[in-house]
């Protein structure tokens, strides 16, 4: 067993993590390891709902890299149900905050200076406390209002070890069970890592805060704080205060003070442009991380997390949008494969099946109960149930927009998801071809995929059964050679009358004023033989052109 490679004071903590992973990792695992039937098959709602709560208890007692371990399983719809999905969601990180002590001695550390010696004014007692940081508010000397993020002392180095920790037991899994080659536990590890030791440096999050602010400056109800450049560093980060209530608190008396519709509309279409514009976005809009400013604006805060999409993943996922949105299942199933990474166990026939009940589902709710992001984590969940590994930053995508449309019931219950969706992916493939982003194919996809794809299935189905039945047959019209050079002679000669006819015409028209003795009917005699000459000339090559070219056409027809 892989505990006996470990040192032995590692052992425990080894244990208490394959024990809560094992706990809550179905049967399969459980029986692997010989801990007995731990989770029964025959769950009801009820059952599951216990056990999705006691799963996000677990993860919170193993500490602050499992609370975050939780967070980012929230957004894998292709590996739990929902269920587990919504209690991983709310996985608090309100923890106990450190003492401010420690607060001054990292602010000394890191700018030779003690907070008092900062900022003008400096709140000893924390505004929140939060597994790898706690905020404080503050005042610049200028009077302007502040948050100042500390991370937790010793943070690092305990991330860290259970990061190695997770690393060996996600190898193991991935080595010795049918569920870790179904879904690569050590390729979500790894990346769990990269993205969690980028959070773990503030000096990202101030980057990722100015990227935001500059991508979404042309929304003017939308705020993103400004990080304070001189008083950042890796373990500090300083912003501009968002004076608002998060969207979760506000009260029916403050929603009447804003227009809801508007405000979530431009949400949503910021969201589309962060993803399918810019190719990166906020990878955790939970409504605790969206504000209600006193302005009647939304302000975006936490931007330690963030979303990265190359340019044809956004391609593509553009066009799967568009095609879940209109309940397009086998185009949407086409996309997902052309994105996905197919398992060895995928099977192609069952994903499509379970996109088109999806879809047929989604279609019949009434526009109030539409929900984009519900939408898309269903595929990735059918995706996953049948060995179709979906990229992470889409899994990401499915879980924001789940986050947005739970804001959109808040700031306006009519909200239409879908409709958004699809009038504001235009303005987007307008700006992309502006921009020069592959605009011809993407835009004739969008365009004239609608109208292609639905004679598609129709002739693809005809050309199936031909090729079944052995009988399908090509048609090769061949070009005879030497026809075709005395077709080119042709035309050449043709050409060459033209213009000598033209040169008779011009010189003609030319000659009309020379004085001459040689007259026929009053005008000098030469310009009137070029006239005639090009008049025959050119009835006799309109014969020519109208008999040759409608015998062909006859002879064609034949
Ligand atoms: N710029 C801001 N303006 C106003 N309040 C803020 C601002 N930044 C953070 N806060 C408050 O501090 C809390 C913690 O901040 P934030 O979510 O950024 O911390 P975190 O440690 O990254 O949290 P999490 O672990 O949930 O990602 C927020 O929930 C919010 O109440």
């Amino acid at each position: 067993m892989f505990l006996s490679l470990l040192k032995s004071e590692q052992v425990g903590r080894y244990k208490d993590i394959a024990w809560v992973l094992f706990k809550h990792g179905g049967r399969e695992l459980a029986d692997r390891f010989g801990f007995g039937e731990v989770v029964d098959d025959e769950w009801t709602d009820g059952d599951q709902k216990a056990n999705a709560e006691e799963l996000a208890d677990d993860l919170e007692k193993l500490g602050p890299t499992f609370v975050k371990f939780g967070q980012v399983l929230s957004s894998r719809a292709d590996l739990l149900p929902m269920t587990y999905l919504k209690a991983l969601s709310r996985l608090q990180d309100e923890v106990e905050p450190f003492a401010y002590d420690e607060v001054e001695r990292i602010m000394v550390e890191e700018f030779g200076a003690t907070p008092s010696e900062l900022y003008a004014t400096f709140d000893v007692k924390p505004m929140a406390a939060a597994s790898l940081g706690q905020a404080h508010r503050a005042t610049l000397a200028d009077g302007q209002r502040v948050v100042v993020k500390v991370l937790r002392p010793g943070i690092r180095e305990r991330v860290q070890a259970d990061l190695d920790a997770l690393h060996q037991i996600a190898r193991w899994i991935d080595e010795h069970s049918e569920f870790g080659r179904r879904y690569h536990f050590l390729a979500t590890i790894r990346q769990f890592r990269r993205s969690l030791m980028r959070e773990l440096d503030y000096t990202r999050e101030a980057d990722n805060l100015r990227t935001l602010s500059r991508n979404l400056e042309s929304f003017e109800r939308i705020v993103v704080p400004a990080p304070i450049d001189e008083l950042c560093s890796d373990r500090v980060l300083t912003m501009q205060h968002m004076d608002g209530s998060k969207i979760t608190d506000i009260t029916p008396e403050q929603r009447t003070h804003v227009d809801g519709m508007k405000l979530i509309d431009e949400l949503f279409h910021a969201y589309l442009k962060q993803v399918l514009l810019d190719g990166f976005f906020h990878a955790d809009p939970h409504p605790g991380n969206v504000l209600l400013t006193r302005e009647g604006r939304v302000a975006i805060i936490d931007l330690g997390m963030v979303g990265h999409l190359d340019e044809s993943l956004q391609e593509n996922l553009l066009n799967l949008l568009m095609a879940i949105s209109e309940g397009r299942s086998d185009d949407a199933a086409d996309l997902a494969m052309s994105v996905g990474d197919s398992s060895e166990v995928f099977d192609p026939k069952a994903f499509r099946a379970g996109m088109r009940e999806v879809l047929s589902e989604h279609r019949e709710q009434s526009v109030g109960e539409m929900e984009t992001g519900h939408l898309l984590m269903d595929v990735c969940r059918v995706a996953g149930g049948t060995g179709l590994r979906i990229p992470a930053p889409i899994l990401l995508l499915g879980k924001a927009l789940m986050n947005l449309d739970q804001i959109g019931r808040t700031l306006a219950p009519d909200f239409d998801p879908n409709e958004a969706l699809r009038r504001h992916t235009v303005s987007i493939v307008r700006t992309r071809t502006m921009r020069g982003l592959r605009p011809g194919q993407l835009f004739t996809n969008l365009m004239e995929m609608k109208h292609f794809t639905a004679g598609l299935p129709r002739r693809v189905d005809r050309l199936l059964d031909t090729l079944a039945d052995n009988d399908l047959r090509f048609k090769i019209d061949a070009i005879d050679e030497d026809q075709l050079i005395a077709g080119i002679q042709k035309i050449a000669n043709r050409v060459t009358a033209g213009l000598v006819l033209a040169a008779l015409i011009v010189g003609a028209a030319m000659m009309m004023s020379v004085e001459t003795d040689f007259t026929i009917f009053g005008y000098p005699g030469l310009a009137v033989l070029c006239f005639f000459g090009a008049a025959i000339g050119g009835v006799i090559l309109l014969i020519d052109v109208l008999w040759m070219d409608t015998g062909r056409n006859k002879r064609g027809r034949r």
